[in-house]
């Protein structure tokens, strides 16, 4: 029992007018974990059914149809937001700019399926690259198959942040084998740069550069993608951001007033784009004493709620600021164990609900819920 099985059994349910909620899109994705022989098998379907909640009687029939399987113990019907990064274009989403350049805006077969969420801030220095990889690394020790895809084009440094164990490499056919790191698979401008020489690329070069860059790599079927965008809401960052497909943005400000100001811009620039902000990472908001436990707000207050409140979303995390760890570790991950580790794994959890990825539990004794 395997997604096929299920999928095959869903292509053939039709609801009370006649429709197949698979093959329109209702239904987002089926998610089947094995107990032993018994299966318990999530169905994720579009909360926004026709513009509304799904109705009762069409979340019975899917139920009662997979629940006639063999060896289906459970069934969960999950409603979420409208996925965002199919590789089609969602309805009522802002056109790309330059006339909605509805091709450029796939992915490629290998990232098909993928929940991508993207990480943005108003200016450098913040922490959007170190919060990049370290929700990628949080996400990949959920158990979730992760990938990582620099887009900051100018200013690279995942591959160093991260830590590489596999170096990238070229498969038979010339198409780019990614890095791999900490359970996450890496691709990076940086691999393509030599001798750290500037990138000058803009406009159509950097969108056919990007392009390749998406199109050319031997992607693995990722559960999730995390982008680390340019910073800023420049030419660089509006480019780039135009090549993706509606997805979920998490923007990164400090709690600095300046730079909530200007993460807001970030923020607002991505909803322009048609991408939804799923929520802000204060990083650096406070320092702990070691001795005696106390918080230190060195860079101020309240930065992550004024751009959570501007934008309409929520605070997801508060990350504090902390030494590098010691010893000769030279990558930019927190461990675990330590505060921002700590905030790191509970940030994952929040973005791995929010995009709906992840096991479901196993149902109650009746094998429904
Ligand atoms: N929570 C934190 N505590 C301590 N240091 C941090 C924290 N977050 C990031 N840093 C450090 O701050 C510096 C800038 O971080 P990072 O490169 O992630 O920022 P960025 O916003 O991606 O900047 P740029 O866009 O210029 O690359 C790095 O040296 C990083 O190790």
């Amino acid at each position: 029992m395997n997604k096929r099985d299920v999928l095959q059994q869903l292509v053939r349910v039709r609801l009370a007018d006649g429709s197949n909620p698979l093959a329109d899109g209702r239904i987002q994705d089926v998610l089947v974990e094995m107990h032993g022989e018994r299966a318990h098998v999530a169905i994720l379907i579009d909360e926004n059914w026709d513009g509304g909640s799904p109705p009762a009687d069409a979340q019975e029939r899917l139920r009662q149809a997979v629940l006639a399987m063999p060896g289906v113990a459970s069934v969960r019907i999950v409603p979420r937001p409208r996925p965002r990064a199919r590789g089609v274009t969602v309805p009522g989403a802002a056109p790309a700019p330059g006339g909605g350049d509805a091709p450029a805006r796939k992915l490629p077969e290998g990232l098909q399926g993928a929940r991508v969420v993207a990480v943005a801030s108003g200016k450098g220095g913040v922490g959007k690259s170190s919060v990049t990889v370290n929700l990628a690394v949080a996400l990949a020790r959920r158990g979730l198959k992760v990938a990582v895809l620099d887009c900051d084009i100018y200013g690279f440094s995942v591959p160093a942040l991260i830590g590489l164990e596999r170096a990238p490499a070229l498969d038979d056919d010339r198409k780019v084998i990614p890095g791999h790191g900490h359970g996450v698979d890496v691709m990076s401008m940086d691999f393509f740069v030599q001798n750290n020489r500037p990138v000058v690329w803009r406009g159509p070069m950097l969108g056919k550069a990007l392009r390749q860059f998406l199109f050319d790599t031997v992607w693995n079927h990722p559960d999730v993608v995390v982008l680390d965008l340019p910073p800023g809401t420049g030419d660089m960052a509006l480019d780039v951001q135009q090549q993706f497909p509606p997805m979920d943005v998490l923007i990164v400000t400090t709690p600095d007033p300046f730079a909530a100001r200007v993460a807001e811009r970030a923020g607002s620039m991505a909803q322009k784009m048609g991408h939804r902000v799923m929520g802000v990472v204060e990083n650096m908001a406070y320092r702990q004493c070691s001795g005696c436990g106390q918080r230190e707000y060195l860079l101020g207050r309240g930065g992550g709620d004024a751009v959570a409140a501007a934008l309409g979303t929520e605070v997801l995390a508060r990350i504090p600021m902390e030494p590098p760890p010691p010893g000769l570790r030279r990558d930019g991950l927190f461990p675990p164990e330590s505060g921002a580790g700590a905030a790191f794994a509970e940030l994952a959890t929040r973005v791995a609900e929010r995009l709906g990825v992840g096991v479901p539990q196993p149902a109650g004794a009746d094998g429904v819920r």
